[in-house]
């Protein structure tokens, strides 16, 4: 990297240099930035800082108890925290003491604005510009002075999606961890779930009431962002809650939802149970021509299958003893001119599967007992916490059925490789168990405990769990007290294996701890064998509860025990 800034500084082609810091290199060129040096930095003088920190009252009140869990987490790792307005300037900052000292070198301080008009390429000014998180490593930064920096930024939002500030984490060049990144993000996440608490807090925001949807997922294409709900009319988005959730898995599939909508083709949905698939399947209703049509749900494997097929089907008057007189229609002419839901497709058998196939290929529907045709106006969503293609191989399910329904399919990831929903879902349950307000924060520890569970009921699992603790809450706080036994000290081996995927899916949910690839010294060594000391002694000593509290595997755990020296009694 050092070659290219040399080349770029000289007027040369630099290679290999990251898109967004080439851009950011550019407009340091225009701004005609010293790339050796600042001579001008930008302090505020005591009295405005002083204004400015009373101004910003708020983020620094949400910011503070995240700033010090991460304080703790990366405590020994040679790091610096540090908090900024939108406008760049360091609002408050945290980190190991040579760190901090190196740092103020280059007036990585309080009261500093490192915007990038005045500082050149950097992780906070250039985050701000970028309006996205990013990654500045040592020669990247464009001035020369501050290349012994590495630093990762990501912006925290306001309620009307602006960058309010920035949270970054800046380490020395030499060390330099992908994941600082994702724990940027994860903390910035966190600062804007405690403004938003805090605003419910102050009820500025409309009255949160039963099931009415608070938040939803900001349209498609915009940032990872959550804002209230406009005022509607429109009765079925106020009777169930939309789909919550702004982390990348569930941007894509909002996307993919959206531009099925669209069309009329037949959708599978896939995915564990409690992962959404009815609340998307209601999304595509929504979003597409038919949404002034009817949405109609049937739970395939909650009846026998003499049931499905009138209840799918309808029947005419005299089809069997005890039809009723007039006959019944069934859900596909309920659907009419709107949606059907099939819910549970695996399980319905040959038979219904053969009777499904004709509607769907004939577009006909003819009731039990009738010769009728009806013409099918009906779009079809379909969905399964099952593996259709084995059960194509097995003989259970109809090839021809299979190929037809899944046109179109759109994979629910189980929550635990989805876990930064977790810091949209959990408020928005709060929002909508405990309505009057009175539980309002949540302590870090608690989110720590839900990263670390595999949530195999997924987020059915977390919204229970979550109502759970409002109902047994005792102050305004939930806290590590509150979780039910199998989140705080999970006693059987369950989900350890998940978990382990989820790590591998994504990254940032693993513990620093985990994320040390040598053996860590001194301080960090310290703080691992304290940090593991604790987590064992809340887990009564038992190795796969203790893996879990701490978000590592049982092996990664055997390992540091080893490498530790920690002795198990
Ligand atoms: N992204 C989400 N945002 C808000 N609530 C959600 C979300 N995903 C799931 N839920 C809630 O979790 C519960 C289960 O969701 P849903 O019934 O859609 O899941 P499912 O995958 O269809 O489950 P099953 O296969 O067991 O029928 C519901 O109460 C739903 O409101």
């Amino acid at each position: 990297m050092k070659s290219a800034w040399v080349a770029f500084v000289h007027g040369e082609e630099p290679i290999g240099v990251e898109p967004v810091i080439l851009r950011s290199w550019q407009r340091c060129l225009n701004h005609m930035i010293d790339y050796e040096r600042i001579a001008d930095n930008d302090i505020l003088p005591a009295r405005l800082l002083e204004e400015r920190l009373h101004l910003e009252e708020s983020l620094l009140h949400a910011a503070r108890p995240v700033l010090s869990l991460l304080f703790n987490i990366l405590k020994g790792c040679n790091h610096a925290l540090l908090l900024s307005d939108r406008d760049g300037y360091i609002m408050d900052s945290r980190g190991d003491p040579f760190f901090l000292t190196k740092s103020r070198t280059v007036y990585l301080t309080p009261g500093v604005s490192w915007r990038e008009t005045v500082k050149g390429t950097n992780a906070i000014g250039t985050a701000l510009i970028e309006k996205t998180p990013v990654r500045v490593l040592g020669a990247e930064h464009f001035v020369q002075e501050n290349h012994f920096l590495c630093s990762w930024a990501a912006p925290i939002l306001g309620p009307d999606a602006g960058t309010i500030g920035i949270l970054d984490i800046s380490a020395h060049a030499a060390l330099s961890q992908a994941r600082f990144l994702e724990l940027a993000i994860l903390g910035a996440r966190m600062i804007e779930v405690n403004l938003r608490l805090a605003n419910y807090e102050r009820r500025e925001t409309t009255p949160i009431c039963g099931s009415t949807p608070y938040f939803e997922t900001a349209a498609v294409g915009s940032p990872p962002l959550l804002r209230p709900l406009p005022a509607s009319d429109d009765s079925q988005l106020l009777t169930y809650p939309l789909w919550v959730g702004s982390g990348e898995a569930s941007r894509r599939i909002l996307q993919r939802a959206a531009k099925v909508a669209a069309t009329s083709t037949s959708v599978l949905l896939l995915g564990e149970s409690g992962t959404g698939k009815e609340i998307i399947a209601r999304h595509i209703h929504l979003l597409s021509p038919r949404r002034d049509g009817p949405f109609v749900a049937l739970n395939c494997s909650a009846l026998p299958d003499s049931l499905v097929e009138s209840e799918l089907f309808g029947y005419a008057e005299g089809a069997f003893t005890g039809a009723k007189r007039g006959g019944k229609p069934g859900k596909f002419e309920l659907a009419r001119r709107g949606t059907i839901f099939l819910d549970e497709i695996g399980d319905i058998s040959v038979k219904v599967q053969l009777a499904l196939l004709r509607v769907l290929q004939d577009k006909e529907i003819y009731r039990i007992g009738s010769g009728k045709a009806r013409p099918l106006d009906v779009r079809v969503i379909a969905a399964t916490h099952r593996n259709l293609a084995d059960l194509v191989h097995q003989g259970k399910f109809r090839l021809d059925l299979y190929y037809r329904l899944k046109v179109i399919t759109i994979d629910l990831p189980p929550l635990r490789e989805r876990l930064h929903d977790v810091f949209d879902l959990v408020p928005h349950f709060m929002a909508k168990f405990c309505p009057d307000g009175k539980i309002r924060q949540i302590a870090p520890e608690v989110y720590s405990a839900f990263l670390a569970y595999s949530w195999p009921g997924n987020v059915r699992e977390l919204e229970n769990c979550v109502e759970s603790m409002c109902a047994l809450a005792n102050g305004p706080c939930l806290t590590v007290e509150d979780l039910p036994p199998e989140i705080l000290c999970p006693t059987t081996d369950l989900g350890s294996q998940e978990i382990k995927a989820a790590q591998e899916v994504e990254p940032h949910t693993q513990s620093p701890l985990s994320s040390a690839g040598t053996p860590p010294a001194g301080l960090l060594r310290v703080q691992t064998r304290e940090t593991i000391l604790e987590a064992l002694s809340r887990s009564g000593g038992r190795i796969a509860p203790a893996a879990r509290l701490l978000g590592i595997g049982r092996n990664t755990l055997y390992r540091k025990l080893k490498e530790l020296e920690i002795k198990l009694h």
